[in-house]
């Protein structure tokens, strides 16, 4: 058992700016992190699979999970469900394993203002511009012209959510933002470690003043 809970780390964004991306950089990074995989009644994307992804589910099913409390937060966006199923979650922080979201700014607010938010640190990822931001949705080559213009739309009301997170990072250059992240991580790593040697070493250090 590690001397922490692990961290419940938050990322949030427009659509586009760049999450799932440095989602995956920090996974590849620390394998350890568990990802929480969200589910979602919007159909799947091409090379998109369930459980992997997304767990892809009927309105039904999805309601269902809600309805018997197995969700830490749910929310429509853009027309769909989505969701963070919480037993996967509470199994890693207690093994004390940092798991990480990529969800919007109505799951960033309910996760914060669960049981949990002591473990929360939340980072909101600004695109460096709009048109960027559009050119990096149509780059993307997986939504149609109606999907991306409907995203687009909601990106100001997204962004009007930034003040409330611990972080605010601008995704210009991805490798520069990937090592903001990182320093994040470990930095609230650091501050959330209980450091259990310290007492023991703090000791020595006086016993070593009280010998001088
Ligand atoms: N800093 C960057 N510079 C250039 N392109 C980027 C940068 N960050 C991400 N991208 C590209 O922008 C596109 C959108 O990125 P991504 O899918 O990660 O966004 P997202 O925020 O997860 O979107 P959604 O909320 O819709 O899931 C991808 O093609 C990705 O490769
Ligand atoms: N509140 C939640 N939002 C979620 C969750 N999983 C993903 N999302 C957000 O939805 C949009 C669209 O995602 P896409 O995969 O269809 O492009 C994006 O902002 C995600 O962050 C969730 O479990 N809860």
């Amino acid at each position: 058992m590690r001397s922490r809970r692990g961290l419940l780390l938050i990322l949030s964004s427009p659509s586009g700016a760049g999450k799932s991306t440095l989602a995956n950089r920090l996974r590849n990074w620390d394998p350890d992190i568990v990802f929480s995989v969200s589910a979602t009644t919007r159909a799947p994307r091409p090379g998109e699979l369930d459980g992997r992804e997304y767990y892809f589910r009927s309105r039904e099913s999805f309601l269902a999970m809600v309805e018997d409390g197995d969700m830490l937060e749910h929310a429509e966006v853009f027309g769909n469900l989505y969701g963070s199923p919480q037993g996967p979650v509470e199994e890693a922080i207690v093994e004390g394993r940092d798991v990480l979201f990529d969800i919007d700014w109505q799951g960033g607010q309910q996760i914060r203002n669960s049981a949990l938010a002591e473990d929360v640190v939340s980072i909101f990822i600004l695109p460096p511009s709009i048109a960027e931001l559009e050119r990096r949705l149509r780059s993307r080559d997986q939504d149609s012209d109606e999907v991306i213009a409907a995203r687009m739309q909601k990106s100001r009301d997204e962004i009007s959510h930034w003040a409330e997170y611990d972080y605010v990072l601008v995704n210009r250059d991805l490798d520069e933002t990937e090592m903001k992240l990182r320093a994040i991580l470990q930095a609230e790593r650091l501050r959330r470690s209980r450091q259990v040697g310290l007492v023991d070493l703090v000791r020595e250090l006086n016993k070593e003043f009280g010998d001088r």
